[in-house]
């Protein structure tokens, strides 16, 4: 079965263990966590001193997701503050070395490691890499902000990473992130995905174990 994973990006900040035991109850898979540094995306949300808060409140699976230049300057803090799985973006990196010691950097901490490709991104880009990931991140709307509609383009990504997957015996998640609801979910299923990222559609609910329910 598809696992959920709720991004607090549209969670209410006020009261936002509330929210997380809304989606715990709810039967939530992971915890999205959206890291916007305001230079690598036009938007700024929260850092790592957060993100420890939220692990003393929540055994969910914590998948933070950066969308940040320089990622290797701060990953070991979001490592520190109890991150499960790092995603880091392949347009924030300088060149492939650079890429390879990042990976290797966050598996020998023993957390697990993801890429994430913006819509315009093609899968290509990150080909070296799949062998070594536990998670490929498909953003099905431009990174920094919920609320956006779904980009089709993504459909053919989540097949395409689906039967590289297959012919090489590869072992990574396929996650697919923005304007995620009972429709475009539906689709991405359809197309091979193994973890659906959903903010507002599971957020701006009175009834988020529904929304939840719904997805799955
Ligand atoms: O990373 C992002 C946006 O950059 C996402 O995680 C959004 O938070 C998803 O929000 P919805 O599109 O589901 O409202």
């Amino acid at each position: 079965m598809v696992k959920v994973a709720p991004s607090v990006l549209s969670a209410n900040f006020a009261h936002l263990k509330e929210d997380i035991e809304k989606i715990e109850k709810g039967q939530a898979d992971w915890l999205h966590y959206d890291v916007m540094d305001g230079h690598f995306v036009p938007n700024i949300s929260f850092g790592y001193s957060i993100l420890k808060d939220v692990s003393k409140v929540t055994n969910l699976f914590l998948d933070v997701h950066l969308m940040i230049s320089e990622p290797q300057k701060y990953c070991d803090e979001f490592i520190k503050s109890g991150a499960n799985l790092i995603v880091f973006h392949i347009e924030a990196m300088e060149n492939k070395e650079e890429t390879l010691q990042l990976i290797s950097h966050i598996k020998e901490q023993n957390v697990q490691v993801g890429i994430s490709i913006k819509p315009n991104t093609p899968v290509d880009a990150i080909n070296d890499y799949l062998a070594l990931l536990d998670v490929v991140l498909v953003m099905s709307v431009e990174p920094g902000f919920g609320g956006q509609s779904f980009k089709e383009i993504a459909l053919d990504k989540i097949k395409d990473l689906a039967s590289r997957r297959k012919d090489n015996n590869y072992n990574y998640l396929i996650e697919v992130d923005g304007g995620i609801n009972e429709t475009t979910g539906k689709q991405c299923k359809e197309a091979g995905v193994d973890v659906l990222v959903a903010g507002s559609y599971v957020f701006n609910s009175e009834d988020c174990s529904q929304r939840i329910a719904s997805l799955k």
